[in-house]
């Protein structure tokens, strides 16, 4: 049966329809806001977007007044570890202490302790853990997330990770996306021979391909973990077997990940917090599209945040992202991080609306599907207790999603106090 929805009185509505690939630099301060406008969605897809005089008679199953509220496509979250065992608040303390995210890491701790926890938790366990963090992440107004696994480490809790994802995407209405992190720390086993790590995560590319668990192999490339020689090997090994490529690239030192990430034709260079000038210039002169972290950066306690502003003068594509985990980014708020982008990095409110739709989008592959309202294309739609788009990024910390809309279907709504 035929199922309609109208949007009538919309405020301001962002399709971020206006070119088809990543929008780069300059052109993402260019935003078009529609004002007064009515979108009508049929059987989970965009019908029609016009202004609100044309469709406000339009006959529908639903419809629903927004009140001159802000209307935007559901926001893609291009960067998560989703899939972990545990939690490390107890790490906390050493954080207040001042010890180095890395020297916890070189103790035994930090991804390593998640590590742990990963292994022992059963595949039931994970999947629970994981759809409760993707119904707060769906509150949050986020409707596509890519998820990584790589907090096992040997092959047995790769695949359960990468399978709780598989069947978390099956499961929940949020879309899900998979990427293989097998190379994201160097464990105990393997702690005099690294290589021998990354030979053992890559026998797993033919497997991982046959079960389609995961689209993006990514690896961790730092100090104390793995070298930008030994990135290029595995990650030129996973593009023969046809995947697509991330890196964990320039977040603490700026051992040349973003060159890296350049050089093989990465869809993504994440963190990217250190990247050097020749890093920026090289991104800008690439597809690339660097998925930037605030909240990481702002979580670590660390002063230097991506310089967001030289990537987009010089004409880079910027997604920006949560990076939710346990360790170094413990949130599903990407409102927050918005805030964030715009306080820390300076990014605009126009830039920071591309970062965490149609560009978040394309980082993920999802550029034909997510990220825009556009007619013909699922219906994933945010309403916010809003006035206007710049609202968001400026009033930080909380949560503005009144209505969520996932595939035509009212996926969230916002609650009542009950007293
Ligand atoms: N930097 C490496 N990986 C994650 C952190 C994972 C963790 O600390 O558990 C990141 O993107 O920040
Ligand atoms: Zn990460």
């Amino acid at each position: 049966m035929t199922q309609t929805t109208l949007l009538y009185n919309i405020g301001q509505l962002l399709t971020m329809d206006q070119q088809e690939g990543p929008v780069h630099g300059k052109a993402m301060n260019e935003l078009d806001v529609k004002e007064n406008y009515a979108v009508f969605i049929k059987d989970g897809k965009i019908e029609a977007i016009a202004p609100n005089d044309e469709l406000a008679d339009v006959k529908a199953d639903e419809k629903i007044d927004c009140q001159g509220k802000l209307v935007t496509p559901g926001l893609v979250e291009p960067h998560t570890h989703l899939v972990f065992g545990g939690s490390r608040e107890h790490e906390m303390a050493l954080k207040q202490q001042g010890v180095p995210y890395l020297d916890i890491l070189k103790q035994g701790g930090g991804i390593l302790s998640t590590v742990r926890a990963t292994r022992k938790a059963t595949e039931e366990e994970l999947y629970e853990k994981a759809m409760f963090h993707l119904n707060r992440m769906a509150t949050y107004g986020i409707t596509t997330v890519e998820a990584k696994s790589g907090y096992g480490m040997n092959h047995e809790t790769e695949l359960k990770q990468l399978r709780v994802a598989k069947k978390a995407g099956e499961n929940h209405p949020l879309d899900l996306v998979s990427t293989f992190l097998g190379a994201h720390a160097i464990t105990e086993e393997y702690k005099d021979d690294p290589d021998a790590l990354l030979d053992d995560m890559a026998a797993m590319f033919n497997q991982i391909k046959d079960e389609n668990l995961a689209e993006f192999v990514d690896i961790f490339t730092e100090t104390g973990v793995f070298t930008v020689e030994q990135s290029r090997r595995y990650l030129q090994k996973a593009k023969d077997h046809g995947f697509d490529l991330k890196i964990h690239a320039d977040e603490i030192d700026p051992l040349g990940g973003t060159q890296l990430a350049v050089e093989l034709g990465a869809k993504t260079g994440d963190h990217l917090a250190v990247a050097t000038d020749e890093g920026i210039k090289q991104l800008a002169g690439s597809d690339t599209i660097g998925v930037l972290l605030p909240g990481t950066i702002f979580y670590l306690g660390k002063g230097e945040f991506a310089r967001a502003r030289k990537m987009l003068e010089e004409g880079a594509a910027i997604a920006i992202s949560t990076d939710f985990n346990p360790g170094s980014s413990v949130t599903e708020n990407i409102q927050l991080i918005m805030s964030l982008a715009a306080l820390k990095m300076k990014m605009t409110p126009e830039e920071i609306w591309h970062a965490v739709t149609v560009n978040a989008a394309h980082a993920i592959n999802r550029g034909d599907v997510a990220g825009q309202i556009k007619k013909g294309r699922q219906a994933d739609v945010v309403i916010w207790d809003a006035p206007n788009y710049m609202y968001i990024p400026y009033h930080y910390g909380v949560n503005h999603v009144n209505t969520v809309i996932k595939s035509g279907q009212k996926l969230y709504k916002r609650g009542d106090l009950l007293v």
